[in-house]
């Protein structure tokens, strides 16, 4: 690896970039409706709302800026100044045999000296954080490491970080020398929501909090939850039979956000948030929260720290009155879930799970985990942004990919077909759903969520010659790892047979060697991973098999940009339109009661075909929460004013805007 020379990076004042309500709720209830000015295909990204305190660079330029200088050269000055400096001369007294000779011999011991010294120092990248902050930040990173390779230092000013792309440091970092490192930068930035969950916790805390909590994800949970994600997946359809009918493209990132906060609600603390069909404050308040903790992890100032922000600044107020909503809720849930366990009369062993409430929550509480009603509340909310955001972003990333992989998304369709038929996965489907399990791990290493981990070094840690002080702020930047050259034969192509025959085993950071961290490694690696990717193989699998999904090429081209996660820039706009499937064979297409009904009782799949998802309601459109800013105009208010359509557990008033009634209790083929 060559050794680089400090380097300034500077950036020009331009126009102003457009703000973008990265809010899924906020965006599909139409509160803004802003779109973004530039757009960039998704090996870039867009503006963040920091972009407009701290750079005036739109994009484009930013980008330009660094990869002009990248083609320049002035990265890739490696060696000693010094000894670059001397060598002219050196090279002129090697012409003289008397004097000259013995002092340029003494230049060139000198100079190799000077060479070896500056080749354990650290590559480094000095910038102005304008030319970073307003992007996603795995873009340049990305751009800078086919420059300076596996390890270099990113300075701003004082601030100084080591990016680290090469799977024999991370290994080291998240395994073999796992306690010399901390959560650092992370904690303080999800301090003010997570606390002492696991994701930020470090220590002893850590330690006893990972003991309490992996437990509650044992092998008969994680069966019955795939039945749960399969009623849910079912449930939304009726938000994608609206789309079929009224022909508008729907936003699938929004419908993937809510899909998986139903999900992950449930799970967690047996709470319907019901979000796939309405809005309420709750589900307001948990996004607000949630863009918070992803505002707080691109802004380049911590200005909420400042005495009096969180009361002057409106954001930071908002931010508040969210969190007090939030924790009001899960007080509620935790004080109702004691009563149970006060109540029932269910032995407690290693796979407790009740029928009533399978939740992380109630098997907390029933282990006679002494912990106080703070740190059970720091765990839900840590499982609750852990669990939805990534899955989230893995189904819109898998979906987007699948747009332009037809013959993809036709094996897909030509395995469900073959395994399930009509009906929902059990736990036991996933040893034959292969394909579609390659898909959404190929999806995750184009798209890795997140795709930076963050580390700091408790104490001084050498990658080969290079050593990192305690003190120091790493990012391992999966993106890298993932789309590394040097790892992947065609690294930014979707291959999902790159990772070998569909009879081996499933990609993980063992098998490819800390190359690959879709779910981290370590001793804090995801402990929702098996969840993950079974919520995630559930929702594609059902719903690839039942609907065609095209992007809407009115709409701009989708971009990047990031948070915790990677977020389109503007929507995943799509069209839906119920799959041809006359030519399948009747006895695929049976419907039959799935056996995985086991903790959430009800299973809805026999309402797939229910003739109420195109009522004359429905075909309206405007129940959907989806669907209030669409490209198309809802129908005249008279039209649709008394209209009702029951979806799922919910009655939906259609008006032409978001006007939900509260859950009113349907059958399965409420739907
Ligand atoms: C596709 C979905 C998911 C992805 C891509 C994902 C990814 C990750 C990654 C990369 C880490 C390691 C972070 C680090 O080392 O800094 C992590 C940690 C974690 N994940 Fe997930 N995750 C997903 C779903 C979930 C779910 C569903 C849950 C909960 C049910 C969950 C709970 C956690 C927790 C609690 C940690 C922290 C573990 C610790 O530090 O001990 N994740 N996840």
């Amino acid at each position: 690896m060559q050794q680089h020379q400090s380097r300034t990076l500077g950036g020009r004042p331009q126009q102003q970039p457009q703000r973008l309500p990265r809010c899924p709720v906020l965006r599909s209830a139409g509160i803004s409706r802003s779109r973004p000015i530039v757009h960039a295909e998704p090996t870039e990204g867009n503006q963040p709302d920091s972009g407009k305190l701290f750079g005036l660079i739109p994009l484009r330029a930013r980008g330009e800026n660094l990869d002009a200088r990248i083609e320049s050269g002035e990265f890739t000055d490696a060696g000693s100044t010094k000894e670059k400096l001397t060598r002219p001369l050196r090279q002129a007294l090697a012409k003289e045999p008397i004097v000259g000779r013995p002092v340029a011999r003494f230049l060139a011991d000198l100079g190799r000296r000077w060479r070896s010294e500056a080749a354990k120092r650290m590559p480094e990248a000095r910038g102005d954080i304008r030319e970073i902050v307003g992007q996603p930040v795995f873009v340049p990173l990305y751009k800078l490491f086919l420059v300076y390779g596996k390890i270099f230092r990113l300075s701003f000013g004082p601030k100084s970080f080591v990016i680290i792309s090469d799977p024999a440091y991370a290994k080291q970092i998240l395994l073999t020398n796992a306690d010399k490192y901390s959560k650092g930068l992370l904690s303080e930035i999800l301090d003010f929501v997570m606390g002492t969950g696991l994701i930020p916790a470090d220590g002893e805390v850590w330690k006893a909090r990972r003991r309490a909590v992996v437990p509650a994800l044992h092998r008969k949970y994680v069966a019955s939850m795939v039945g749960m994600f399969g009623d849910c997946t079912v449930h939304g359809t009726a938000t994608l039979d609206c789309a079929v009918a009224s022909g508008q493209s729907i936003d699938m990132e929004n419908y993937f956000s809510r899909l998986a906060l139903d999900i992950i609600g449930k799970a967690v603390f047996n709470y319907d948030f019901d979000s796939l069909t309405h809005d309420d404050p709750v589900i307001q308040a948990v996004y607000t929260v949630l863009r918070e903790a992803e505002h707080r992890s691109t802004a380049p100032l911590a200005y909420w720290n400042l005495p009096g922000a969180t009361i002057v600044v409106p954001r930071q107020r908002r931010c508040q009155e969210a969190l007090r909503i939030v924790n009001d809720t899960l007080d509620g849930l935790i004080d109702k879930c004691k009563k149970l366990v006060e109540e029932e009369d269910m032995e407690f062993n290693e796979e407790f799970l009740s029928d009533q409430d399978p939740s992380i929550l109630h098997f907390l509480l029933a282990s006679g985990d002494e912990i106080s009603s703070k740190q059970l509340r720091d765990d839900l909310m840590t499982m609750l942004i852990a669990g939805h955001e990534t899955t989230a972003a893995v189904l819109t990333w898998t979906l987007y990919t699948l747009a332009s992989h037809p013959e993809a998304t036709e094996a897909i369709r030509r395995e469900v077909d073959e395994v399930l038929g009509d009906r929902a996965p059990n736990v036991e489907d996933f040893k034959s759903l292969r394909f579609t399990t390659r898909v959404i791990n190929e999806a995750m290493r184009l798209y890795p969520q997140p795709p930076v981990l963050i580390r700091r070094a408790l104490q001084e840690d050498k990658f080969d010659q290079y050593v990192v002080p305690a003190g120091s702020d790493l990012f391992i930047s999966v993106w890298n790892l993932h789309r590394s050259p040097e790892l992947w034969d065609e690294p930014d192509k979707f291959k999902p047979e790159r990772f070998g025959p569909l009879d081996g085993p499933i990609p993980n950071e063992v098998t490819e060697n800390f190359g690959y961290l879709p779910f981290g490694g370590g001793r804090r690696k995801c402990i929702g991973d098996q969840f993950a990717l079974f919520e995630a193989l559930v929702a594609l699998a059902m719903l690839v098999r039942r609907y065609d999904f095209v992007l809407d090429t009115s709409k701009p081209p989708v971009g990047m940009t990031t948070g915790a996660t990677i977020h389109t820039t503007g929507g995943l706009y799509m069209h839906v339109k119920k799959r041809d499937m006359s030519g399948l064979a009747a006895a695929v297409r049976r419907q039959e009661t799935p056996a995985y009904a086991f903790a959430y009782g009800t299973s809805t799949v026999a309402a797939m075909a229910s003739p109420a998802s195109s009522s004359p309601a429905a075909v309206a459109g405007g129940g959907c929460p989806f669907h209030t800013g669409a490209a198309v105009p809802p129908p005249p208010p008279a039209a649709v004013a008394a209209a009702s359509v029951t979806v799922g557990g919910a009655t939906a008033t259609l008006g032409g805007g978001v006007s939900i009634g509260p859950s009113a209790p349907a059958g399965p083929a409420g739907l």
